[in-house]
């Protein structure tokens, strides 16, 4: 049996649903898969929770009652008494978190992220972080970056590793813009109502803004392009910004409290729209000439983007192989259960290439 000790950053939609997951699912990995997986490590921005034995169903409670105060070597001083392999998992959005990580595989954890900040900060971070990963022989998962749960950066990882040129990427990278351009372009709703679920629903990012700014859609794209070879930095993309200049930065409440201030130029661009036309939120990485763009644009309803649904992600590869006609990966593109799921098939990937440890 191999015993994987868990250590989860983020207690939100995703956080709470991989808990979840992991729960329903450690009888099936433990008689199918020999995995043991035990959750011995829970923080939030504030607090911190170790448990050798693991949590379980009553999770919240213990969190409410036993967590102390978080320090930032807490998980190091527990994880040190055990020899059981140690994946640190990020379900937050946090940059600082992110630095963090070069740490996380000095202290021996391998890293599993839904957090996309890691991968798009500077290159020279990007590096070193990889060549601290081969050193110490830890992995680093992230398919959860792009299309939540959807395979897109495994694909584009083999496509490119097998020796195959990639010549783009193009589509709908945001599940939550998917939602929220889906039904404003068909329904008679303010913009800023339909912004509203989609974040009640778990869909955007914890501050919308990071979806409706592009940076969310940028930092895609950037993951992908740097899965392609490509040695680019964030600053060399070029990005719609959705969000009215006096929105821009204000607080995370204010935003909210204002949001209909979006309503206006949104309804604007919608009235340009001809009887046969949709607006979509587009990514497009042109891997041959180095040029990443996100924008909002005006498509045909009978086009493949014209034509999709509720939160789905849609994307299009285009390499030696799929030249003519892409290969297309489309389906939810957001969600806490796809992306919990997508968290937890990165954790079982870590813990089936990891030695059985023998237990004295
Ligand atoms: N919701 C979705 O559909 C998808 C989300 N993701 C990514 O998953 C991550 C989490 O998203 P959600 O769960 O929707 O957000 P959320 O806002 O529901 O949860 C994030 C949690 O992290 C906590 N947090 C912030 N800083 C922290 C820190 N330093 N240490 C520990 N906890 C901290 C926050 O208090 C919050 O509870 C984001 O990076 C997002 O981009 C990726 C794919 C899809
Ligand atoms: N805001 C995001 C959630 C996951 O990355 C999106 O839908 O693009």
């Amino acid at each position: 049996m191999n015993i994987i000790h868990i250590y989860l950053f983020g207690l939100g939609n995703v956080g709470s649903t991989l808990i979840k997951q992991i729960l329903e699912s450690q009888h099936f990995f433990k008689t199918h898969q020999g995995i043991e997986l035990k959750i011995v490590g829970l923080a939030n921005s504030r607090k911190v929770l170790t448990t050798a034995d693991g949590i379980g169903d009553d999770w919240e409670q213990e969190f409410a009652q036993k967590s102390i105060t978080r320090r930032s070597d807490a998980f190091y001083d527990f994880a040190s008494s055990y020899v059981e392999v140690r994946i640190a998992v990020d379900a937050t959005a946090s940059k600082e978190l992110s630095h963090f990580y070069p740490e996380l595989v000095e202290q021996g954890f391998h890293v599993v992220t839904a957090n996309k900040i890691a991968n798009t900060l500077s290159q020279e971070f990007y590096d070193n972080l990889r060549l601290l990963l081969r050193e110490r022989d830890l992995s680093f998962e992230y398919e959860t970056n792009v299309g939540a749960g959807l395979p897109i950066v495994d694909t584009i990882r083999n496509l490119h590793k097998s020796g195959e040129e990639i010549f783009a990427v193009n589509g709908v990278f945001s599940g939550s813009l998917g939602y929220i351009f889906n039904r404003f372009s068909e329904e008679e709703l303010p913009f800023s109502s339909i912004v509203l679920e989609a974040l009640k629903n778990g869909y955007t990012e914890p501050d919308p803004r990071e979806d409706l700014s592009g940076n969310d859609v940028a930092r895609k794209l950037l993951v992908l392009a740097r899965e392609t070879g490509l040695k680019i930095e964030f600053s060399d993309i070029t990005i719609e910004n959705l969000v009215i200049l006096d929105l821009q930065t204000a607080s995370a409440n204010q935003f909210i409290d204002r949001i209909t201030e979006l309503d206006k130029p949104l309804l604007h661009r919608k009235s340009l729209l001809q009887p046969d036309e949709v607006l979509r939120h587009l990514g497009k990485l042109d891997v041959v000439n180095k040029s990443l763009e996100v924008s909002l644009q005006v498509v045909k309803k009978d086009s493949p983007a014209g034509q999709l649904q509720g939160s789905d992600g849609f994307f299009e590869i285009y390499s030696e192989s799929y030249a003519s006609h892409p290969l297309v990966i489309k389906g939810a593109g957001a969600g806490k259960a796809v992306t919990a799921r997508g968290l937890l098939s990165d954790i079982i990937k870590i813990a089936k290439s990891c030695p059985i440890v023998i237990y004295k």
